[in-house]
């Protein structure tokens, strides 16, 4: 594995969940021990900071911590501009350093919402890429949150009982504008897996087609949860009117009597979650919520991607 910025990273799904159940079940080799692995935050994290970290930590290697946002120069992304504005630094100077400080680097940047083919374009994540010169774990980007969608899959492969689950990803309510990168991300490694996969959203979420072609698409969310065997839940912000909130409808919030439409399924979202909002604290604090384990298995998605990625130095 060069790069971790998408499920086309990886050339077999079901050998890389297996190696990430496997890796919990028995350990974890230090394969790490001469290498740093620098995590580079230009947005918050709880989950993502701390389990990429002990991931790290489990496979021996060093870890430095930087959230540029706040404690760095402010960098200038755009090429051949005349710097004499507020940035300090370009990007292509700050990620070369980095990748001289680090083996392998995380990058954490969200879209601003503002300009759909400027956030789509994932300026800041490829230049990584281009510039520090080291394989590039994402930890979130403008578009996609693979860690989170393989931490989301070995999740659904431990807590299925059948062989072909029926997984619905739905919208729910929020009071803000926020990325389409955990359902964009979600769906097309879902899309991959052996599952059936049903998107539920009110008209106008409709997600980039690059993302959603071919993949089942219901307007009812009551028709949506009938016999599902996972309900994923999730806000974003609309694609088409780009950023825009379009509805706060709270008959979209998942609730006790929603689930009951299912096939007893089990309840998951990334996290941070606005309780009430999305979701109640009925489901929330159900033996059916599965937030817990999937916060959980964060760690071993983190760590498979890593151990893959320091095979290929
Ligand atoms: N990394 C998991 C989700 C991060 C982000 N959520 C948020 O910004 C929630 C913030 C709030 O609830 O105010 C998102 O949706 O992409
Ligand atoms: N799920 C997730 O990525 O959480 P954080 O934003 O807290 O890292």
């Amino acid at each position: 594995m060069q790069h971790f910025l998408s499920v086309h990273d990886t050339d077999n799904l079901s050998s890389l969940v297996a190696e990430a159940r496997q890796l919990k079940s028995a350990g974890v080799p230090k394969i790490g021990q001469d290498k740093t692995l620098g995590l580079i935050f230009f947005n918050p994290s709880l989950r993502t900071r701390l389990s990429t970290q002990v991931a790290a930590q489990k496979l021996g290697m060093s870890v430095v911590v930087m959230n540029v946002d706040k404690d760095g120069w402010k960098l200038e992304t755009a090429e051949g501009v005349v710097m004499d504005g507020d940035t300090a630094e370009h990007i292509k100077d700050a990620a070369a350093v980095m990748g001289q400080y680090c083996d392998v680097l995380g990058v954490r940047a969200f879209p601003t919402l503002k300009n759909r083919a400027e956030d789509y374009s994932d300026r800041i994540l490829h230049s990584f890429v281009r510039y520090a010169g080291r394989p590039i774990v994402s930890l979130e980007s403008a578009i996609r949150h693979p860690l989170q969608s393989l931490a989301d899959l070995i999740t659904i492969e431990e807590h299925k009982t059948v062989a072909r689950p029926k997984v619905v990803l739905t919208w729910a309510p929020h009071p803000r504008a926020l990325p389409q990168a955990v359902p964009n991300s979600f769906v097309e490694w879902m899309k991959e897996a052996d599952v059936d996969l049903v998107v539920t959203h009110p008209q106008g979420y409709e997600l980039s087609e690059d993302f959603t072609k071919g993949v089942t698409i219901e307007h009812d969310q009551n028709r949506a949860f009938a016999g599902a065997d996972f309900i994923y839940a999730k806000n974003w912000s609309s694609y088409q009117d780009y950023g825009q909130i379009l509805s706060r409808d709270p008959s979209w919030t998942v609730t006790a009597e929603k689930m009951a439409l299912t096939n007893q399924a089990k309840f998951m979202h990334c996290l941070p979650v606005r309780r009430n909002v999305i979701v109640t604290d009925a489901v929330l604090d159900s033996p059916q919520s599965l937030i817990l384990p999937e916060a959980e298995n964060r760690t071993w998605s983190a760590t498979v991607v890593l151990k893959r990625l320091l095979e290929s130095l």
